[in-house]
């Protein structure tokens, strides 16, 4: 990647390079002042990733996963996290990602996807940013029980939850997951304040 005119690499180190890559910069940032300053900031490149929210007009319900994930046990919190389905681009386009995540983990296979926005989830030392998705699900467009992949470890719960339930769970604490907030924070803006077309 081309460096910008206020800021100069001058070393690079991997640290880790196992499933993700940890590498520490050493570097020459150009303050607003016009000095220079040289600092260094380890950065974790695991790839970027997308995620969706589905909900269901019929029932006034989203669906959301429930899995165990290690960092947050690590952090002292409950480990069973609910969150919205998510997975990692590996290179493929984001819609096209999405939606086969969202079979492989939900069951649910939707025909359209609303692109929102691209969050940066961690941008002071992890490198990914999530496309974030919103679509509509309805019952009948279940094509298998979803779950994840067991052979990559994967344990998925799938929950229908009311809107207005998730939403009550962000203030309870029982949903504490970043995305997850950010897209039922979403949908309940957009329900407020329909766009205009
Ligand atoms: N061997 C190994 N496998 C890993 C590791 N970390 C994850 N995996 C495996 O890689 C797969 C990742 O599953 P995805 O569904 O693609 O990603 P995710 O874990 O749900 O992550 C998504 O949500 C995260 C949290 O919001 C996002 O950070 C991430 O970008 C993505 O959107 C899973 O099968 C998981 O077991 C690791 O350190 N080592
Ligand atoms: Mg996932």
């Amino acid at each position: 990647m081309a460096e910008p005119e206020f800021l100069k690499i001058l070393a690079t180190s991997v640290l880790s390079d196992d499933w993700g890559t940890l590498t520490r910069y050493r570097f020459r940032f150009r303050r607003r002042d016009g000095t220079w300053q040289e600092q260094t900031r380890e950065a974790y490149d695991r790839g970027n990733g997308a995620t969706c929210l589905l909900y269901n007009p019929d029932t006034d319900c989203v669906l959301l996963t429930r899995q165990f994930r290690l960092p947050v046990w690590l952090s002292g919190k409950d480990p069973f996290l609910i969150e919205t389905p998510a997975g990692l681009l590996e290179g493929a386009h984001p819609e096209d990602r999405m939606r086969a995540e969202l079979i492989e983990e939900t069951g649910f296979d939707v025909s359209r996807l609303e692109h929102l926005f691209d969050v940066h989830m961690s941008p002071g030392s992890v490198t990914e940013y999530l496309c974030f998705f919103a679509g509509t699900y309805h019952l009948n467009d279940k094509v298998s029980e979803g779950g994840g992949e067991k052979r990559e470890g994967e344990d998925i719960e799938v929950l229908h939850v009311p809107l207005s339930k998730a939403l009550e769970m962000i203030r309870t604490g029982e949903i504490c997951d970043a995305k997850t907030i950010i897209l039922l924070q979403d949908l309940a803006l957009r329900k407020l304040v329909p766009a205009r077309s």
